[in-house]
């Protein structure tokens, strides 16, 4: 078991029933879990002379933007409809449990600029296949992306497309 897996609570059929929901907030709380997961989101992107980290909102946001600060990269905040001024690209998606829209400003990554992209948790796989289909609508190059979390059981790992490496920390 990794070092911050039991910080990760697993809590019965919220938000609907059938769903387990891995609540990282006590990971969160936790200074030395949370420096301890972080440095294990770099580590395999040390070499990777990664520009940009791409975090989906919102607990994308926690994750992304304190590993930005590790690979000296900057942030770009993947974000829900109705949060970022015009002009944007946005793509529509299925959750797990409902449909959503992501949006980016239309020159929030320069065409060729090495970008990763990171989430707490991979589920149905719509949310990152969003993610990496906005990345390359605006020209970026995508070098991966890293979660947090992989639920195996949902099939997430199979809708990601092309070439660019998938990484999980924990698989439930
Ligand atoms: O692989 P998928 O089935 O697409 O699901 C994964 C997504 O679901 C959760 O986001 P949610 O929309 O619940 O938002 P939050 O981070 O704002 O809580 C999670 O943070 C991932 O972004
Ligand atoms: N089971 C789950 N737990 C936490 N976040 C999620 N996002 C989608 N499915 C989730």
């Amino acid at each position: 078991m990794s070092a911050f897996e039991p910080l990760i609570r697993a809590v019965a059929d919220f938000p609907k029933p059938g769903v387990t929901f891995r609540d990282v907030t006590p990971l969160l709380a936790d200074a030395g879990g949370f420096a301890r997961c972080i440095d294990a989101l770099a580590e395999p992107w040390q070499g990777s002379a990664v520009q940009a980290v791409c975090g989906i909102e919102s607990r994308g946001f926690i994750f992304g933007a304190a590993l930005a600060q590790k690979l000296h990269a900057g942030f770009v905040p993947l974000r829900k409809p109705g949060k970022l001024p015009p002009p944007l690209v946005s793509v529509d998606y299925e959750l797990e449990y409902g449909s959503d829209r992501l949006q980016a400003r239309s020159d929030a990554l320069r065409p060729g600029e090495r970008t990763l992209i990171v989430d707490d948790v991979l589920a149905t796989g719509g949310t990152l296949e969003a993610a990496r289909s906005l990345v390359a609508q605006l020209g970026a190059e995508l070098v991966g992306a890293s979660v947090l979390i992989e639920l195996e059981g949902l099939g997430g790992r199979a809708r990601w497309q092309g070439e660019a490496p998938l990484r999980s920390l924990l698989r439930y």
